[in-house]
């Protein structure tokens, strides 16, 4: 990687300081950077990513799990979900959880955005940073949407090539009434169809938010090894502002660096709310029970916790061959493609094995289940809160065995092979929180997601699991090749009624590792917003957060395209600009404009808002 970048500061005074190396972090930093006048430091709390194998070879992502690199976190009992804890794992690293994710582009859909309600915020607008961040590589015998996609961002984004079994779930899904779409996860267009999703990885190397660091300057200073204590403020009341953070270093020794003009923490959705109690700034109750000063009561702080849960269910086939299995599990497999990755950037290793993706609608599966049936719902919307054209449900297949390490039964590869349909809920109705174990930021914070508390969740995702299940014991492409679930004592693949699958959620539903909402953004008059639609901390001057905490709702889609978007967007807001986009919705407009008039905002000179 070509940069000048300073990687040992000694400066104790910055323009910006940004805390968190992640996703939305560093791109943010990079783009802050991209003017020389500014000198910008990064916080990051683990090592760079350079130094870690693991984060650049896409398949060697979970081998990051309980290591340094990861936060290991995990959740408090759900109830919801027979009391199970789930490990919760974050990219603890430069590059954040960029550099362990599973380097889906699902974008969601325009609706998604524009329900956040946020001036600046509509879905072209982030649909515009998404492609902002975007290098698409384009292939032969991939059909790109291609005015969809960028092709000047600094994310290389590659499509990926199938093998055989998912293009027999493709197969499947389309008998089963998903009609291909090729390119529908980046267009975003579609609620109920099948396709292929795009990449964050190119020539057999992963691509992550780090890769915006390539070509910066010496104005650009990167601190690994460091926590972000908390930020100090100056002043009372009306004239509260962040002027200066206090850091850990790795020999336990604290300093204090001062920013002249903001303080962005991208800590992510489960640490930045930690960053903000442990400076004052979060529900009074909450920071009184550590002993912290309460510089402002933010009680939405930590609030709002989102997720999207999956559920994995494996079948077994016999056929050689379809699946990667004998590519990693047969003995000296794995070695043979560690080589190949090494040497030639290629085989197994070299991508991350999902394959096949669906959006569904579930209106005509679920419109005689009473509880749907009498469940309150706003105007055009359904009981999840979305309209006709946002799907419910996503399914992605897996083309061998594998994933979090609670799938630990692995087939030979040689006389066994497993593969995977995976059934995602959108929109789920439970929140959990984020919350302070102590004021001391060496300890991880208390995590509740509360899975599975709502019983629309359950009931959505049982049904996304009959779903997946006829996809793949009744659809062409795979009915003939399914010996029957996987590992072989379980019998799921005999399931035909959604409450069959009712057990099966509660046990096994997991992360899809796409935390959110934990110090979003909203107006004035909502009292559990933490940010204004120009991610400034409410109440304080000079501070903001960028990341997914920020989303007032999860996308219908995977976070890390999102996250990126508001890495660029917040670089745009900080240096006063905008996006140029083709078409800008006009009520976004609109609504930028009553927001001018309010009083207590105004649009300056080159038209960003400004607090008074
Ligand atoms: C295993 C896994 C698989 C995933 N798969 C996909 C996928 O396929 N597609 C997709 O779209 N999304 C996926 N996601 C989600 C996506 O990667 C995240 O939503 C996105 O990367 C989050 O970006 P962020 O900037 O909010 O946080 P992060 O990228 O997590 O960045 C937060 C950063 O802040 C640092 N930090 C935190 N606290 C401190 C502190 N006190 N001091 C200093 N530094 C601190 C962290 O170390 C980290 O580097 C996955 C995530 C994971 C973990």
């Amino acid at each position: 990687m070509t940069t000048s970048i300073n990687t040992d500061p000694q400066d104790t005074v910055y323009d910006y300081i940004v805390c968190g190396g992640g996703t939305a972090g560093a791109v943010l930093a990079a783009r802050l950077a991209e003017d020389e006048n500014n000198s910008v430091l990064v916080i990051e709390a683990g090592q760079h990513n350079s130094l870690l194998e693991n984060t650049i070879m896409v398949g060697g992502w979970s081998q990051n799990f309980d290591t340094e690199a990861d936060w290991n976190i995990t959740t408090e009992p759900s109830p919801g979900a027979n009391g199970r804890q789930v490990k919760v794992s974050r990219g603890k690293f430069l590059g954040g959880s960029s550099g362990v994710n599973g380097t889906l582009c699902i974008r969601g859909t325009k609706q998604d955005y524009d329900d956040w309600n946020q001036p600046g915020w509509s879905g072209d607008e982030v649909f515009g940073y998404m492609k902002k961040a975007e290098n698409f590589h384009d292939k032969k015998w991939f059909d790109a949407d291609k005015e969809a996609h960028g092709y000047d961002g600094l994310l290389d984004i590659e499509p990926h090539d199938l093998v055989p079994i998912s293009n027999m779930i493709l197969e499947s899904m389309q008998d089963q009434g998903l009609a291909l779409q090729p390119d529908m996860f980046t267009s975003g267009n579609n609620p109920h169809g099948c396709g292929h999703a795009p990449r964050t990885h190119y020539k057999g190397d992963r691509t992550t938010s780090a890769n915006y660091f390539r070509n910066k300057g010496p104005n650009l200073a990167i601190k690994t090894d460091t926590i972000v204590d908390k930020v100090f403020l100056e002043g009372e009341a009306e004239n509260l502002k962040a002027v200066a953070v206090k850091i850990i270093e790795k020999d336990g020794s604290s300093k204090e660096l001062k920013a002249k003009k903001e303080i962005i923490i991208s800590g992510g959705a489960y640490c930045s709310p930690t960053i903000l109690m442990r400076s004052g700034l979060g529900p009074k109750s909450e920071l009184e029970k550590h002993g912290i000063d309460c510089k402002i009561d933010l009680p939405g702080v930590g609030q709002n916790l989102m997720d999207h849960l999956i559920v994995f269910i494996f079948y077994q086939t016999t056929k050689p061959n379809i699946t990667n299995d004998h590519l990693l599990y047969k003995p000296d497999a794995l070695g043979e493609a560690y080589r190949q990755w090494k040497e030639e950037k290629q085989g197994p290793l070299s991508t991350f094995p999902f394959g096949a993706f669906a959006y569904a609608r579930l209106d005509e599966r679920l419109k005689s289940e009473p509880l749907w049936k009498n469940a309150p719902r706003k105007e055009g919307c359904d009981p999840m809160g979305l309209k006709p054209n946002q799907p419910n449900i996503e399914f992605f297949s897996t083309e061998c065995y594998g994933g979090p390490k609670q799938f630990d039964q692995y087939p030979d590869g040689e006389k066994t092979h497993a593969f995977s349909l995976i059934a995602e809920l959108f929109s789920p109705k439970s929140r959990g929180s984020v919350t302070l174990k102590s004021a001391d930021p060496k300890d991880n914070p208390v995590v509740d997601h509360n899975y599975l508390s709502d019983e629309l969740d359950v009931l959505v995702l049982s049904e996304a699991c009959k779903f997946a299940n006829e996809i793949i014991t009744m659809g062409k492409g795979t009915k003939d090749i399914v010996e029957g679930s996987w590992p072989k004592d379980l019998t799921h693949h005999t399931h035909t009624k959604r409450e069959d699958w009712v057990p099966y959620v509660k046990d096994n539903a997991t992360t899809c590792y796409h935390p959110g909402g934990t110090c979003k953004m909203g107006p004035a008059d909502d009292p559990m917003a933490v940010l204004d639609h120009e991610l400034r901390v409410r109440g304080v001057k000079g501070l903001r957060v960028a990341d997914t905490s920020i989303m007032p709702l999860l996308n219908q889609g995977h976070t890390q395209m999102p996250a990126y978007a508001i890495g660029e967007k917040a670089a745009d807001l900080i240096r006063g600009k905008f996006l140029k986009l083709a078409s800008v919705d006009s009520a976004n407009i609109k609504m930028h404009e009553a927001s001018a008039i309010t009083g207590r905002e105004e649009v300056n000179g080159n038209g960003t808002v400004v607090l008074n």
